[in-house]
């Protein structure tokens, strides 16, 4: 069958948009490493597929699949793509678009300057919902990895990220701990590694390897989870610029329980295109 798609961006972070409202495909793991391989296939991070909501209160599912072909919770640069794409495809007039996700819900708004603010509800810092192993929670634990131990914060942003805190992100060893820690026995659903430089208490130099996806020029729940992990060790404000590989986003959080992680950022449309499926 013949599948209409479009590839979009958000920083850099790139996706497959599929819109399964009109479509109907049938996809397996192996099919969507397939297509996500960029010599043979279209080639992306993470593909996306926006549905009709199962829950009447949305508008939305929003359903992610790493290039990998794993399934996950969450993604903040495609929240941003996915409200750019149900907008350009008249799938919706709403400024405001409320999404379904495999962890609850995320609240997608496009301003008036073309910039998508995504709601990315808020962080979920207990061991058991992120998961992680320890014995209880805290803002710095210690992991061995690759014999030596790091210092890094775990947060959950519907999906599990790792935190280290480094001196010049340029030279960080993403390439050897970001697959070492991705794969540590103490995540037992995996994580996403974020590697952030402090310039000052308002910006972060960052970059992330992703779970199911190796380092991305950008990682949206990555920068949300940069920010939360940094005000929780006292080094940052409650505004914060992410600058990533792809560029910035800007990330608010106000650092109670309760209160939401806000995202800024654009998404961008490259082309369109079709395949068979
Ligand atoms: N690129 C994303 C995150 C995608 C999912 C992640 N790789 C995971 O496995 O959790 C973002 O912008 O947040």
């Amino acid at each position: 069958m013949l599948v209409r798609f479009t590839k979009m961006h958000g920083l850099g972070n790139d996706f497959m948009v599929v819109d399964l409202v009109t479509q109907r495909i049938r996809l397996s793991e192996d099919k969507v490493r397939r297509l996500a391989d960029r010599h043979m296939g279209v080639g992306f991070d993470q593909l996306l597929l926006v549905e009709p909501p199962t829950n009447p209160e949305m508008d939305f599912r929003y359903r992610i699949y790493n290039a990998d072909g794993s399934e996950v919770e969450h993604c903040g640069n495609g929240a941003r793509c996915f409200a750019r794409f149900v907008r350009d495809k008249r799938l919706t007039n709403k400024d405001v678009i409320a999404v379904e996700t495999a962890k609850g819900k995320a609240l997608l708004t496009i301003r008036a300057d073309n910039q998508i603010e995504v709601d990315m509800g808020a962080p979920a810092l207990s061991p058991a919902a992120i998961p992680f192993i320890a014995d209880g929670q805290a803002a710095v634990y210690s992991l061995d990895v690759n014999n030596q131990r790091v210092q890094i914060s775990a947060v959950s942003m519907g999906n599990p990220h790792a935190v280290l805190v480094v001196d010049d992100v340029d030279h960080a060893p993403v390439e050897t701990l970001g697959p070492a820690l991705e794969s540590h026995p103490r995540f037992p659903a995996k994580a996403n590694i974020g590697f952030m430089q402090i310039i000052s208490p308002t910006q972060v130099k960052l970059r992330v390897y992703e779970r199911g996806a190796g380092e991305t020029m950008a990682c949206g729940t990555g920068a949300c989870a940069a920010v939360v992990a940094g005000r929780l060790r006292g080094l940052l404000g409650d505004s914060v610029d992410v600058h990533l590989p792809g560029g910035v986003l800007h990330i608010s959080w106000k650092g109670g329980k309760e209160d939401s992680v806000m995202m800024t950022g654009p998404a961008a449309s490259v082309f369109e295109g079709q395949v068979f499926l």
